[in-house]
């Protein structure tokens, strides 16, 4: 690994300031999503040492709290320089554990940093009320205090920007955070662990436990001490997340799966849907929650869109992310391409017809081609699984209520998009889909000011924007009494 800093890899977890191994001394590989080949370990942690982050984010929290939003702020921004200067290293680990091409690791370590510098700036601006009184003998406040201690998960297919998208606002609101990212690619955020430290986050703000995700998180769960729980993955671990933390009322936030739909209607502007597609479509190897996953072409365009469109899939270039030029990496491992194989199979046998790809590709391993199919019907699988795959699923539809109802006939609510020209219609549209997020002619909608977040079994709350520092923050209100009438 040809890292300019070698000390960013960092093979032990990071628990009140210490870089530490498992107590049992196990650890868990970590392999190159391209070749298999071994990257390194990490730690095989559990509740022991879980319980030794908690209680180290304990400790921490009140001096931590203690500081000013704007002293909080200055180490976050000196964190956002020590990750400007080691971008490349940080790239270089992303591609090694995920497979994302170099230039995308490089586009999502900007994107991790726009969170760093926005909470930067976010912690100086918590503001509070004075509320109007309905008596003269009263004084009235509403003011927001950090809750304390909180547990972050996060998913391993944005291993930089899910991290700092949700430390950050914690770390900005006076929050101490226990982190445990993916076992599939812990090493960024070890190695952003690692700038944090040399930024000056005291021991014990910022903690991270790698290993057994259940033991880990049913420890996070239950601990009365955390108080909050922030979560990225999958729909089905968000549930059990929640009911996990039932027991004791802790406050929620998850970001979980999505389906989103992409409508082109026959008024829109073909060149631009198509580069809208592929750039919400094969971005990561369409292993993104907010990717398009069913594209739905009106019926008078739908040859044309469907032609060009394929064109332009054909000569996507696959193959290692290291490689210079390539725009499409591996699948994260095996179970992720038996499911894109899955999906695909049964909507050809159910009689989609396959535009281009459609089968492993040639390079072996978790690669796949990119793939466009269709007509697509909903008694095809793929048109109710979130992919989490480059292949484009087409449907065809002939009225905008018709699309409509297709589009919102889901349990997912995250990220939809569409493509008119119509300004009549761009309003109705953008109001009818039930999503937490809308793309109107755009394919690409994720960024630091936009609060990011779903609806329905896509989530609760939001992350980024002027409202993501609210879901570390308590709303405390204070009535004083006494005389505040001026002395006769
Ligand atoms: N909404 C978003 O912002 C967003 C972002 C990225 C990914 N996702 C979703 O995440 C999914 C893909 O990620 P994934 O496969 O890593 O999801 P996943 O739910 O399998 O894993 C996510 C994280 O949860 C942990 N985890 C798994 N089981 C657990 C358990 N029982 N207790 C505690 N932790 C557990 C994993 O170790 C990982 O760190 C997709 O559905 C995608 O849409 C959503
Ligand atoms: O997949 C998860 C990410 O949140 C997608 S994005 O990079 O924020 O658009």
């Amino acid at each position: 690994m040809q890292l300019r800093d070698p000390s960013l890899l960092r093979q032990q977890a990071y628990i009140g300031g210490e870089w530490r191994d498992a107590a049992s001394g196990a650890t868990l590989a970590v392999t190159n999503p391209a070749d298999g080949s071994a990257l390194g370990s990490v730690p095989d942690m559990g509740q022991a040492e879980t319980r030794q982050a908690i209680a180290a984010a304990e400790r921490a929290l009140p001096a931590w709290r203690a500081k000013t939003g704007k002293e909080r702020g200055a180490i976050l921004r000196r964190w956002h320089d020590l990750i400007v200067q080691n971008t490349d290293d940080l790239a270089l680990l992303m591609t090694l554990e995920q497979g994302k091409p170099l230039a995308e690791a490089r586009g999502e370590i900007a994107y991790a940093l726009s969170f760093v510098e926005w909470f930067a700036e976010e912690a100086k601006r918590v503001y509070g009320d004075v509320l109007p009184s309905t008596r003269g003998d009263q004084r009235l406040l509403a003011f927001r205090q950090p809750i304390g201690v909180c547990a972050a998960i996060t998913a391993w297919n944005f291993p930089s920007a899910l991290v700092t998208r949700k430390v950050t606002p914690a770390l900005a609101a006076g929050c101490t955070v226990v982190l445990k990212p993916a076992e599939l690619t812990p090493y960024s955020a070890l190695a952003l662990a690692a700038l944090a430290e040399r930024a000056g986050l005291p021991p014990g703000v910022f903690n991270i436990v790698t290993g057994n995700p259940v033991a880990i998180g049913a420890e996070l769960t239950s601990n009365p001490t955390v108080r909050k729980l922030t979560f990225t993955g999958s729909t089905a671990t968000g549930r059990l997340l929640m009911q996990q933390s039932a027991a004791n009322i802790k406050k929620l936030s998850l970001e979980l799966g999505g389906n989103a739909p992409f409508i082109v209607f026959d008024d829109a502007d073909l060149d631009a849907a198509i580069e809208g597609l592929m750039l919400s479509k094969f971005r990561n190897a369409g292993q993104t929650c907010v990717c398009a996953n069913r594209v739905y072409v009106h019926e008078a365009v739908y040859d044309d869109f469907a032609a060009r469109l394929a064109q332009r899939v054909a000569v996507l270039r696959v193959g290692n992310g290291l490689e210079a030029g390539v725009e499409q990496g591996p699948l994260i491992d095996g179970r992720a391409l038996q499911k894109v194989q899955r999906l695909v199979g049964d909507a050809l046998e159910k009689g989609a017809q396959l535009h281009v790809g459609g089968n492993p590709h040639a390079l072996g391993g978790t690669f796949f081609e990119p793939s466009v199919i269709g007509p697509v019907t909903p008694a095809m699988e793929i048109a109710r699984e979130e992919i989490f795959g480059p292949v484009v699923a087409l449907f065809r539809f002939r009225t905008e209520a018709e699309v409509i109802a297709m589009a919102n006939d889901t349990e997912s609510g995250l990220a939809a998009y569409f493509y008119s020209e119509n300004l009549a219609r761009v309003w109705r549209v953008m109001e009818a889909l039930e999503y937490g997020m809308v793309g109107v002619n755009t394919g690409m909608i994720s960024n630091e000011v936009g609060p990011f977040g779903g609806i329905k079994e896509s989530g609760l709350g939001r992350e980024g924007s002027k409202y993501g520092i609210e879901e570390f923050m308590e709303l405390k209100y204070a009535c004083l009494s006494g005389n505040f009438t001026a002395a006769a």
